[in-house]
């Protein structure tokens, strides 16, 4: 028998409904979005908080013709249901497949493309303020978590808002959750709302949206007035301009739905602020929201389990541990992250150190540059970042840290391809962006024991100095667990080709950077090649360069990161500066944004691994590779 989801292709048969439909249409709409995560792995319990709230709004609201604008787009695998995806959801976050986050190119209902946050606000004031200038009557709704809400690009918007005079609807859909639990003022500020006067004030539902109403209206503004001069005072969101509505309750469609029809008539910005909770409906991601922000694969009768033999670590964990190590030799650490604990692992370190772990939300320039101040006064900051939200906090980087040439540690995390979460997250252009800001060093670990030393490297350096290891395990090496540091701007040669000893330059070197050099030494056994692993990407190790540029007659560069401008570009430069002319082939993530999908694949469609590397090296080094290696080696066919 048709479920009521099943005749749901399109907001339009959703809106055919009548509402006393919507309820049971909720519950099948949560059991698909479990079932289905629960099959793919992927974001669940801000998406099983998020079910009522979607209905309410394609119901009432004439998507797509009117805007929607989800804050990060975790929480949309409702939206994507609703809005002709069902039957692709198996799919998601696989090659190919829907994307977990809002992409204008997948859906016409997807108004906006996300996945860092706190755009949403700046992107349907954008929206509302087209359609202001061009007359059209279209509304535009911003839906921002309260995590979310932390960062400064939130604010930014408000304010601009505040006075802008557009049809704009803010809803802040507030479950008290971050990743993990919400830190800061604004939750401070969030959490009285829901509590004590302002909750019992709440009758706010009532007397705002009657805004629409004059007569009705005169008589909520006179009641308003004594009310508030008794009791309420205006919200923080009132100031910055808003007619603030709420709370409410979010899983209760019977308050969404007239709440929303209210609003969708009023002129002006207004912002309505929803309660919800995240997990809503699966007791076992309600009472752990944190495991379930993002699990992989489970089975919902059993819930997450913990794999039986123990896996490799990751490099997160690496550093984690790394990270408490050098606490305890060194009282100057003190640790940073934007609201990204558990992702760039830093539990272990708050459990130990809780006085010198600083979680101050999604603000990655304020990290930053809290990490300059406490630089300034002697502590030895170390920020935990991912690459891709390291973007976010760049200007800081360079005018508050790297111009002052302070020792802040930059540990950039999913450094490279991360996989299901796509182009978004995918850390591709960091060495990049660091390697242009005087100071700044830059090292690439090619594995985990690597990644130690160099964070003590780093660690010890009295300048800004950037980590950079990617998402997941590496190579396996076991890890020393001393505090010993690699040499600061220095490579090694690991393989060298056959034939050396005579002195003349002959056949391709691969100098690699980071963890790439594992499929390197791979490709080379095959090629008959020498591989250095150069580990820094600046300093450059140029008197290593130099010397392997004089025994070979062309070199290849490697790197999991945007090619244009990255490390191959720097031994390019560098081979400039020094007169040496020879050939060289620079290998590295394309002039192209990477698709979401398994790592391992994406990598290959890259021609990164170790089979993509051996050919596009015979395909432009053929006849010397060839030459160069020795009868045993050469490949033949
Ligand atoms: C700029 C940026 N920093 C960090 C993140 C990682 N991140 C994704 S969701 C999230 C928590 C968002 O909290 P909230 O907005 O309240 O949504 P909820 O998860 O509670 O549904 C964080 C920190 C991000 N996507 N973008
Ligand atoms: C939505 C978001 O930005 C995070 O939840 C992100 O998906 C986490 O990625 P990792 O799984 O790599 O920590
Ligand atoms: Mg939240």
């Amino acid at each position: 028998m048709a479920t009521l989801l099943d005749t749901i292709n399109d907001p339009a048969d959703l809106r055919k409904l009548p509402r006393a439909q919507l309820k049971p249409l909720a519950e099948e709409l949560r059991a698909f979005v479990l079932d289905s995560v629960s099959r793919t792995g992927g974001h669940l319990s801000s998406n099983l908080g998020t079910v009522e709230l979607t209905i309410a709004l394609h119901y009432v609201f004439n998507t797509p013709y009117d805007r929607v604008v989800w804050d990060v787009g975790h929480q949309t695998y409702p939206h994507k249901i609703l809005t002709g995806r069902r039957e692709r959801m198996g799919t998601l976050r696989q090659l190919g497949g829907v994307s977990g986050f809002p992409v204008r190119s997948e859906s016409p209902y997807d108004n906006f493309g996300t996945a860092h946050s706190s755009t949403s606000i700046s992107a349907a004031l954008g929206m509302a303020m087209a359609a202001k200038q061009k007359g059209e009557d279209r509304k535009a709704i911003a839906i921002i978590g309260d995590g979310a809400m932390s960062a400064g690009m939130a604010f930014e918007a408000l304010n601009n808002a505040g006075v802008a005079e557009c049809d704009l609807l803010v809803i802040l859909n507030d479950n008290d959750m971050s990743i993990s639990p919400p830190v800061g003022a604004l939750n401070r500020y969030l959490a009285q709302l829901m509590s004590g006067q302002f909750y019992a004030a709440a009758k706010n539902v009532g007397k705002n949206v009657l805004k629409v109403a004059p007569p009705l209206f005169e008589l909520a503004r006179r009641l308003e007035e004594g009310a508030k001069g008794l009791v309420v005072p205006a919200t923080l969101f009132e100031k910055f301009g808003f007619n603030y509505i709420g709370p409410i309750d979010g899983h209760d469609l019977d308050s969404l739905i007239p709440t929303l029809e209210n609003i969708r008539q009023l002129k002006g910005p207004q912002f309505l602020h929803v309660v919800t909770k995240k997990g809503q409906g699966y007791k076992l991601a309600e009472a752990d929201p944190v495991a379930y922000h993002g699990p992989g694969k489970f089975d919902p009768a059993v819930g997450l389990t913990k794999p039986s033999a123990p896996s490799k670590p990751t490099f997160t964990q690496v550093f984690g541990q790394w990270l408490c190590d050098m606490a305890a030799h060194d009282a100057r650490l003190v640790g940073i992250t934007p609201a990204m604990r558990e992702g760039s692992g830093m539990v272990e370190f708050e459990k130990m150190f809780p006085t010198r772990y600083f979680d101050v939300g999604i603000a990655e320039q304020h990290a930053v540059t809290f990490a300059a101040g406490m630089a300034c006064e002697g502590m030895k900051p170390v920020v935990a970042i991912y690459s891709t939200f390291l973007q976010r906090g760049y200007d800081q980087l360079v005018h508050d840290v790297a111009l002052q040439n302070l020792p802040v540690v930059f540990a950039l995390d999913r450094a490279g391809i991360v996989g299901a979460d796509g182009p978004t997250h995918a850390g591709a252009y960091d060495i990049p962006y660091l390697r242009c800001i005087p100071n700044m060093g830059i090292a690439c670990p090619a594995d985990e024991n690597e990644c130690r030393k160099l964070l003590t490297a780093a660690f010890r350096q009295d300048h800004p100095v950037a980590v950079r290891y990617p998402r997941g395990a590496g190579a396996g090496v076991a890890v020393e667990p001393g505090l010993d540091a690699l040499p600061y701007g220095k490579g090694e040669i690991r393989r060298e080709r056959a034939g050396m000893a005579d002195g003349a330059p002959r056949g391709v070197a691969i100098l690699a950077f980071g963890t790439l050099l594992y499929p390197a030494l791979a490709a080379a056994e095959r090629l008959g090649a020498t591989v250095v692993n150069m580990r820094w990407a600046k300093p450059l190790d140029t008197e290593l360069l130099a010397q392997v540029a004089s025994r070979h007659e062309a070199l290849v560069t490697l790197e999991e990161g945007a090619v244009m401008g990255g490390a191959g570009s720097a031994v390019g430069e560098a081979l400039q500066a020094a007169g040496i002319v020879m050939p060289l082939l620079q290998l590295g993530l394309r002039d192209e944004f990477t698709p979401h999908g398994d790592p391992a694949r994406v990598l290959a469609m890259q021609g990164l691994d170790a089979a993509g590397i051996e050919a596009s090296i015979r395909t432009r080094f053929g006849e010397l590779v060839d030459r160069a290696a020795p009868p045993s080696l050469k490949v033949v066919g």
